[in-house]
């Protein structure tokens, strides 16, 4: 592993803002690309580091992506620097807590392929994870070269989103990584999702320039240091970062009501301007969202999927706080047989 500079890995002042001079001149920041039950894995300036952390921080609070600062040359982990953005999954069972999948993620490939993958339903869950995680999502449609018309899937997924972008391609072309170039230079950082076989693999593959996982290997090997698990943090030879955990491709939808809005600005917008604030676009008097379907304004479609995305995300939502419910009952619960022994 070559050592890059903090530019290189993704650095910016808005991390840089949040050291103090003493951390400046005494620890060296890293970003990290392995979570190992009791230590991480990070790059930095002065090489790989490889951290046990401070007690109060558990790896669970660390996420591949992380920018955290470090003492060299104990190979501790002091802190973990606040995140630009932060992809988690729905929730523990038992804890109602955030599992971290990544962290830093400038741009996220939704992918999906010009055939019956193709799904505006599905497409919207992830556009909402990635705006609620304030990542910028950009779609990728795949098999391009096996599909009569892909400007009809280009047009389908431009008007999933304001703006949004929208690229379709052959995924085992040689122009991948020029086609994907404007997200992938240096410092920036991507992650790839999608349904089994949309062509995650390949793209990564042609974005790293191999198998990262098999390349990743085969470097540790050379320094004469055994790993069996793989880094999730991939160079790209574009000078950006590929991350690719294994939490990355199954997202679940939980607690991102303000990335559903995003997602459908042209339903959300209107909605704060109905009558009754809990309005459910029914039939209820003075729904503006009603008023634009009449009115041909808005695809009633979306309407349908922007209600079944907010029922499902208030249904996660509930079993997250009663999973939380739970977990601090317990806590209670425990402290009070304890105080009970303790006397
Ligand atoms: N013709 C063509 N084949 C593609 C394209 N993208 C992917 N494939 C093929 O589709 C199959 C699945 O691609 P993968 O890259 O393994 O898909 P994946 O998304 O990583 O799948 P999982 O690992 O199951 O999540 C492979 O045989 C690819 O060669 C494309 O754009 N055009
Ligand atoms: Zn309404």
């Amino acid at each position: 592993m070559t050592d890059f500079t903090r530019d290189a890995l993704g650095w910016s002042p808005f991390f840089m803002s949040q050291l103090d001079i003493d951390e400046l001149e005494t620890l060296t920041p890293a970003r990290i690309a392995t979570v190992h039950r009791d230590r991480v894995v990070g790059f930095s300036e002065i090489g790989t580091l490889e951290l046990t952390l401070d007690p109060g921080i558990t790896t669970a609070a660390v996420a591949v992506g992380d920018w955290v600062l470090a003492a060299p040359q104990q190979y501790r982990l002091i802190r973990v620097l606040d995140r630009k953005t932060e992809l988690s999954r729905g929730t523990e069972f038992h804890t109602g807590e955030k599992q971290l999948i990544a962290a830093n993620i400038d741009t996220l490939f939704i992918t999906t392929s010009c055939n019956n993958d193709f799904n505006p339903a599905r497409l919207e869950r992830y556009l909402a994870l990635a705006h609620d995680a304030m990542i910028t999502p950009v779609i990728l449609l795949t098999k391009a070269d096996q599909c009569d018309d892909p400007d009809d899937y280009v047009d389908q997924a431009r008007a999933l989103g304001r703006g949004l972008e929208v690229i379709a391609f052959d995924a085992k072309s040689d122009d991948v990584i020029a086609t994907l170039a404007p997200w992938c230079g240096q410092g920036q950082t991507v992650a790839l999702t999608g349904s089994s076989g949309v062509g995650k693999t390949t793209i990564a593959n042609a974005l790293t320039g191999g198998n990262a996982l098999t390349r990743d290997i085969r470097e540790d090997d050379a320094r004469g240091r055994h790993t069996t698990t793989g880094r999730s943090l991939h160079a790209m030879p574009s000078g950006g970062w590929l991350i690719d955990t294994p939490g990355m491709r199954g997202l679940g939808l939980a607690e991102v009501s303000f990335g559903i809005d995003a997602t459908f600005p042209e339903i959300s917008e209107l909605a704060e301007n109905c009558k009754f604030r809990d309005c459910a676009h029914d039939s209820e008097p003075g729904c503006k969202v009603q008023a634009a379907i009449a009115a041909g304004e808005i695809d009633p479609d979306r309407l349908k999927r922007f209600k079944k995305l907010k029922r499902e995300n208030i249904q996660a939502t509930e079993t997250i706080a009663q999973a939380r419910d739970r977990s601090k009952k317990l806590g209670k619960h425990i402290k009070s047989v304890m105080k009970k022994k303790g006397r």
